[in-house]
């Protein structure tokens, strides 16, 4: 086994491990994944401040979202078909959480179900919405988050029509795999993955079997997600769901202060500023670079959240000091999920526990409520590089 030290050494042992169909599909932006490539390229063009000679003992990243202590201000985010990563992954990756004291977010679109993580877990976590034209079937599945004790509803906003993603209509992704010839030859080199397979409580989309008869044949993702979801989603009915679920929520995909101002109207909890990792619309705006606008929009009264393009405790560290109350990671935590299972989840949380810390330290900070914008050295242009 390699050393591993960096989320990126994870990723290179996930690519050996997971069928290529379900590594491309993570990794995987849209279209000419313009958007993908600049969510780390912002990231990296902010620089950060050195300081010295400053009492750096005693140092927390502990914090709270939505009201919630954390070990630092980084969740789960959710990732649809996180079993096909690894065998029970939605599990694994709750289990890592939970232990790590971070929140888990198990999406709509997961394999193990929403009642498979609460008694694995036996803890609160978060559980992501999508919105699909059948309101009695998104009723149910907001009664049964309910009564798994989920603590947060996270409606996602940014994905009521799937971006097209090259790769995955090419590899034809569906969950199980469909065997064909090119995936049977795949598969015969992730042996690991496919033993693992085998014993998994779940190889089917946990949460919406029943849903639709023979939806794991669905030749694309794409065509279902098309066909079932809630095109009509509007203001006025994310109000309604918000008063359904009675608790706390966070509505993510958000990228524009004018819709920020309607998320905090309808009187969300939090926002995440998301433009989903890269994977919907090309073209738009780095979610780093969307994010000053729109705390200067609703910042003081609504919690404001950020990912797409963590990969390091040090983009951690940049989103926060830029005024984000907590982030999430996607991709990083998958990588260390196909790499190793539940241990991997673990190292990445703690490759990017440490790296923020460290980073901390070297800035001249303590903690992570001292961080703020004069940790940071940020472009001239980074604001006003295009007119709207
Ligand atoms: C493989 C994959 C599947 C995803 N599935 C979902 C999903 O089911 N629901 C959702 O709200 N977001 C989903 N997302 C978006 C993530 O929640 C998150 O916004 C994104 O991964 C953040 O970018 P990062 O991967 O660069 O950290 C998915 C992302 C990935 C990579
Ligand atoms: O892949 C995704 O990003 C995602 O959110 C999704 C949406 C519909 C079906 C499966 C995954």
């Amino acid at each position: 086994m390699p050393v591993i030290t960096n989320i990126d050494d994870l990723k290179r042992i996930y690519q050996r491990r997971v069928p290529r169909m379900f590594f491309d599909y993570a990794e995987s932006g849209s279209w000419t994944e313009q958007t993908f490539r600049e969510n780390s390229s912002d990231f990296e063009a902010i620089r950060l401040r050195q300081r010295v000679a400053v009492d750096m003992s005693g140092r927390s990243t502990t914090s709270q979202m939505i009201g919630q202590d954390v070990a630092m201000p980084v969740a789960l985010a959710p990732v649809g078909l996180t079993g096909m990563q690894h065998a029970d992954g939605e599990i694994k990756a709750a289990r890592a959480a939970r232990d790590f004291g971070v929140p888990f977010t198990l999406s709509t679109m997961s394999i193990n179900s929403i009642e498979d993580v609460a008694e694995a877990t036996g803890a609160p976590f978060w559980f992501q919405l999508y919105t699909m034209k059948d309101q009695d079937y998104v009723s149910r599945l907001i009664q049964r988050a309910k009564d798994a004790g989920c603590s947060a509803l996270v409606i996602t906003l940014d994905l009521q029509i799937l971006g097209q993603r090259h790769k995955d209509l090419k590899n034809g992704l569906s969950a199980p795999p469909k065997l064909t010839p090119k995936t049977i030859a795949n598969l015969a080199t992730k042996w690991a993955w496919g033993i693992g397979m085998l014993g998994a409580k779940r190889r089917e989309f946990g949460n919406i079997v029943g849903h639709v008869e023979g939806i794991s044949d669905a030749s694309s993702l794409g065509a279902w997600t098309n066909e079932q979801f809630d095109l009509t989603l509007d203001w006025a009915k994310i109000a309604k769901i918000k008063e359904q679920w009675g608790g706390k929520v966070i509505l993510k995909g958000i990228l524009d202060a004018e819709d920020a101002r309607m998320a905090l109207k309808v009187g969300a909890d939090a926002i995440v500023v998301s433009n989903h990792g890269g994977r919907q619309l090309d073209g738009a705006i780095s979610s780093i670079r969307a994010l000053p606008e729109i705390l200067e929009a609703v910042g003081d009264q609504i919690e404001v959240h950020l990912d797409s393009g963590i990969r390091s405790g040090q983009d951690v560290l940049k989103a926060l000091a830029m005024g984000a109350k907590g982030v999430y990671i996607g991709r990083a935590f998958i990588y260390g999920l196909g790499a190793m299972g539940q241990p991997g989840v673990t190292r990445a949380l703690e490759i990017i526990h440490r790296e923020l810390d460290v980073t901390m330290a070297l800035c001249g900070e303590t903690s992570v409520q001292k961080l703020g914008r004069h940790n940071l050295l940020i472009p001239k242009d980074f604001r006003g590089k295009w007119e709207a």
